[in-house]
This record gives structure tokens, C-alpha cells and sequence, in this order.
């Protein structure tokens, strides 16, 4: 099986790049393998003899760019070289590669953009700390008028390696060159949105590198969590593949739990039954054939039915009410020591008092699935949580202040857990942005910890899982339908 994809935050990739040049490398053997990576990627997207137009910065993203200007020249193309700032007041390797090119140097926003066949901007890369002003900001807004493709190295220059937000104009790329890991801003929205597909160069910095400089991010894909998909033995029964309890909302807003029922049993969960308060037993027992029903009246039914210690998962709050009733519910759940999936109003039931719920999940191996508003609900009065710009920040700060894995969802999905760990999910479709999709997901993260999978493990495979889901259906998929996709995602996964 492959390697889980390590992703580095720009310091991380400093780090992994100054360890590979005390270990013997020199600094201008790496940027001369990137900037032959990127030459390469140029040849690719390029007619041999065609125009390419370099625009370079002042540190080593510039350096990249000037290395790539020589070897395409060689190869024959029309290069022209522009760069931000003074020729002499370049530094170190990027001053080492600058010497390489003989030709002509421009100010960067003079450069002739309309003319290219691409155009190469190696303007700012991992070392950006502000937004762009100036010469680069006017070099970066005419590479964009253009419309003439661009090529960028390492990231869309302007935009934030850690946070994947520009940080002013950047950049609009028609691809971009990456150097030995992604980097946030590359899976990040709107980061992502701005690279264009993505190419990861190999320029001799090696995993074992890589993963010494502590690097906790991964790209949410089966490598993580592969290896912790159950599986059935030959003589399994049934209540070895757990049972999962959802909890139905009132008489007129049953759906949600029966959508997420119906993904943890097609996710493997053994048995499924829907906890449904006396009022509404009737219209769920109208809708539900395999899975099962029992009648619960608030927290103290809850807690009858608990006391059948079969019951190992629960994914209680789509459509279940916000109110104290339902905090109840969460906090009888929470003592009875069960695996646990709080969404929606399991989760705005707790706007502002983020406390309470931390109190009690200290408890059981919890699982919360916010989408972006109720994170913003429930964690408000918590600025060092909802503050950071990074997404990725946010939902470990989360993680770490409530001891439980939190699925930050979205286009780009966080998976993080109180130990650090994060992964990020990008194999989604727009398409999943649809009324119960959310409740499908908790149903399928439900459903896998009731097969004794971990949290973070359940949470990253369900995000994954949910995602190629609604991936593989497209256009015209409603949340009915994300159940009925499992199996031909599980059959990829399992055989
Ligand atoms: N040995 C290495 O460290 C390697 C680095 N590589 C390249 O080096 C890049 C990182 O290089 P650097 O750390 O030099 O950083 P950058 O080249 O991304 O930019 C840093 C330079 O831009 C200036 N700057 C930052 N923000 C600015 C702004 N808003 N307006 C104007 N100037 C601004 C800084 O003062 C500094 O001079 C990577 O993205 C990658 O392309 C590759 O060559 C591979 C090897
Ligand atoms: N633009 C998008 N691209 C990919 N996935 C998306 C997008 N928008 C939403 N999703 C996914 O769809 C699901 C929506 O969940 P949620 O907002 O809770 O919906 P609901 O409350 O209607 O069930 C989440 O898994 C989210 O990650
Ligand atoms: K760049």
C-alpha cells in the first residue's frame, strides 16, 4: 500500500529543506532540481519554440525561476526573464542561479504576458509574509489579464502556504509545481482553487525528511485509514459489526435520523435502530424496513435503552431539536460510555456554552461534525478558536479544547484530532452541498465506530468515503441517494 500523503507547512518545508543541506546537499543542487522540474512542467504545457515569459522574485522562488529560464532557452523556447527588485541585491543560491542566465533581465511588470505561450511565475513562493504591493502586485494583476496560461512554482504567488487564503491579489494559475510534499494552501479552499492541478516534484528530500520535521498533516486518502476498514470474518454474526442507535428528531422531522440509519448499516454496521419519541414512532415506522425502531421519550428513555450494552455507537442531533432536551440526551449518551457522533443540533444546543459540552465528552470517544456555521455557534466566545486563519489550526484548537476528533466540513474537509493529527479532504463535489448530506456522513462515521473503528480513523475514512460517494453520482444527487453509493465505494476499497 502506498504512503499516506504527508502535507508540509511552509516552516516544516524549511525545516526538511535545511536538514537535506546539512546532511550534504547543497542549497543550489535543490533549487537547481526544482527549477528542472519546473522546466520540464513548462516543456510539457509548451510547444518546443514557443514563448515563455519568467517572471522571478527575490528570493529563492525568483532562484527556481531563473535555473528554469536557462534550461527552457536551451531546449530552444523564447524566454524572457522580468524580475521584482534589484539583480544585486539577490542573495545565496537565487544570486548563484541568476548568474546562470545570460540573457536579458526586465522590471517583472513590463514583462510581455499578452505574448506567451505560458508564462512562469516564480515570483513568491513559501516565503510570503505580506500582501503584494507594488511592482508585484502590478506584475501579478497583468499575468492574470492576460489570459495566457500560467504555470506557478510551488504555490500561486500571493497566496498563504499555511492558510490557503490570499493574502491580497494572487496568482491565478492554470497549474502548479510543487517541491517534494504539498503544502496546505494546495488542498485548502480557496487555495485550491488558485493552483490549478497540482504537480509534486521528487528534488532528493526524502519521506524519512520529510516526516522528521514532526509534520502532522496528511491529504485525506485510503493510505491513513485503509488498514482500519473492517472487514467481516468468516464467522462473524451480526452484533460482532456493532449496533448503531440514531436518534430521531419529533413527529414532523424524522428524516435526518433515518438518512443517517440508513448509512451506518451500509457503511457495515450489524444492526441499526432509530430512537424515535413516542409521537413519531408511527411515520418512522412507515419508512424503515431493515433498519430498526424503538419508542424514547427524551433522556430518560435514552438511558433505559442504554442499558443494553449492545448499543456501542450513537449519532445523536440531525433534526433533533436545540434544546435543553437535547443537551440532556447528549450528556446521558456521553456517561453511558459509547462511541459517540454529535451534529447539527447536538451541536447548536451548546451555542456559546462550549464548556458544558466539553465537561462531559470527557467521558467517550466523540466524534463532532460542525459544518461551518455551527462550529462558528458553538465555539463563540472562543476567539483562540475560532480566530486562527487557518482552517486547519481551527479544528485542532477545537479538537485539543474538546478532547474530541472534530470534522471541520466544507469543500475541503479537516479532520483533526486532540493529538495533532489532521487530515485534509479534497475528493468532494459540489454536488454533496445538498439538504442531508451532512446527516449521511455522521450516519457513516456512526457506523464505522460501531465496528470498532477509532475516531479519527472513522471520521477521515467516513469524510472520504461520503466524498467519492457523492463524487462518482454527480449532478442531480439528493441525500437519498449517498447511502445507495456505499457498496461500489466499499467494493473499490475492500476488493
Ligand atoms: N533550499 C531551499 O530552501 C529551496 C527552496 N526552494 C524555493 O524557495 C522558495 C522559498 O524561498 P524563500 O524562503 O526565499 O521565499 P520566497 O522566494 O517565497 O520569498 C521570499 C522573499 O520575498 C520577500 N517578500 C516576502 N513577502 C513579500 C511581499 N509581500 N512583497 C515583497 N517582497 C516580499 C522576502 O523578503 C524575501 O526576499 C520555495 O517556495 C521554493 O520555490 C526551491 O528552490 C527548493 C530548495
Ligand atoms: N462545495 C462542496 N464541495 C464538496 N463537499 C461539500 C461542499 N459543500 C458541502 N459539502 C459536504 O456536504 C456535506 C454537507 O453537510 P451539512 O452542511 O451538515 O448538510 P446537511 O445539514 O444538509 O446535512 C458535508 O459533508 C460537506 O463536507
Ligand atoms: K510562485
Amino acid at each position: 500500500m502506498n504512503r499516506p500523503e504527508l502535507i508540509l507547512t511552509p516552516i516544516e518545508m524549511k525545516q526538511a529543506d535545511a536538514a537535506t543541506i546539512a546532511a550534504g546537499t547543497p542549497g543550489i543542487d535543490l533549487m537547481t532540481r526544482a527549477g528542472r522540474a519546473v522546466a520540464d512542467k513548462a516543456a510539457e504545457m509548451t510547444a518546443r519554440g514557443g514563448r515563455i515569459v519568467v517572471a522571478a522574485g527575490p528570493g529563492n522562488n525568483g532562484g527556481d525561476g531563473f535555473v528554469a529560464a536557462r534550461l527552457l532557452e536551451q531546449q530552444g523556447y523564447r524566454v524572457s526573464l522580468g524580475l521584482v527588485g534589484q539583480r544585486e541585491r539577490l542573495t545565496g543560491d537565487s544570486a548563484l542561479a541568476a548568474e546562470g542566465w545570460r540573457g536579458e533581465i526586465v522590471a517583472a511588470e513590463n514583462l510581455p504576458f499578452q505574448q506567451a505561450d505560458l508564462i512562469i511565475d516564480a515570483l513568491f513562493g513559501t516565503g510570503l509574509t505580506r500582501g503584494l504591493e507594488g511592482a508585484a502586485r502590478i506584475a501579478v494583476e497583468r499575468m492574470n489579464m492576460s489570459g495566457r496560461p500560467i504555470l506557478s512554482v510551488d504555490l500561486p504567488s500571493g497566496i498563504d502556504g499555511d492558510t490557503g487564503e490570499p493574502l491580497g491579489v494572487a496568482v491565478k494559475a492554470a497549474a502548479t509545481i510543487t517541491f517534494a510534499a504539498r503544502k496546505p494552501c494546495h488542498l485548502l479552499m480557496p487555495g485550491r482553487t488558485f493552483c490549478g492541478p497540482v504537480t509534486v516534484a521528487d528534488i532528493g528530500i526524502t519521506p524519512e525528511t520529510l516526516a522528521a520535521t514532526g509534520a502532522r498533516i496528511w491529504a485525506n486518502s485510503p493510505p491513513l485509514w485503509l488498514h482500519a476498514l473492517p472487514r467481516p470474518g468468516t464467522a462473524s454474526h451480526k452484533y460482532d459489526r456493532g449496533h448503531t442507535l440514531v436518534a430521531s428528531g419529533g413527529a414532523t422531522r424524522t428524516g435526518a435520523a433515518r438518512l443517517a440509519a440508513r448509512a451506518a448499516l451500509r457503511i457495515g454496521s450489524g444492526l441499526v435502530t432509530v430512537a424515535s419519541p413516542p409521537e413519531a414512532l408511527g411515520v418512522n415506522a412507515a419508512h424503515l424496513t431493515a433498519v430498526m425502531l424503538r419508542g424514547c421519550d427524551g433522556p430518560e428513555g435514552l438511558y433505559a435503552i442504554l442499558k443494553d450494552m449492545r448499543f456501542n455507537s450513537l449519532v445523536m442531533g440531525p433534526a433533533l431539536g436545540v434544546n435543553a432536551n437535547t443537551r440532556a440526551m447528549v450528556a446521558v449518551a456521553v456517561n453511558a460510555r459509547r462511541s459517540l457522533v454529535l451534529d447539527a443540533d447536538a451541536l447548536t444546543s451548546f451555542e456559546g456554552i462550549a464548556e458544558e459540552l466539553r465537561q462531559v465528552l470527557r467521558h467517550a470517544p466523540t466524534v463532532l461534525t460542525p459544518h461551518g456555521g455551527e462550529f462558528g455557534r458553538l465555539f463563540s466566545g472562543h476567539p483562540d478558536i475560532l480566530d486562527p486563519p487557518s482552517k486547519i489550526e481551527r479544528a485542532r484548537r477545537a479538537a485539543l479544547y474538546t478532547g474530541a476528533v472534530v470534522v471541520l466540513k466544507g469543500p475541503d474537509t479537516v479532520i483533526a484530532a486532540p493529538d495533532g493529527r489532521a487530515a485534509v479532504n479534497e475528493n468532494g463535489t459540489p454536488y454533496l452541498a445538498t439538504a442531508g448530506s451532512g446527516d449521511t456522513l455522521c450516519g457513516i462515521i456512526g457506523g464505522l465506530m460501531a465496528q470498532g473503528v477509532d475516531a479519527f480513523e472513522a471520521a477521515s475514512a467516513g469524510a472520504w468515503i461520503h466524498a467519492e460517494a457523492g463524487a462518482s453520482f454527480g449532478p442531480g444527487l439528493i441525500a437519498e441517494d449517498l447511502a445507495d453509493l456505499l457498496p461500489n465505494v466499499l467494493r473499490g476499497l475492500l476488493t
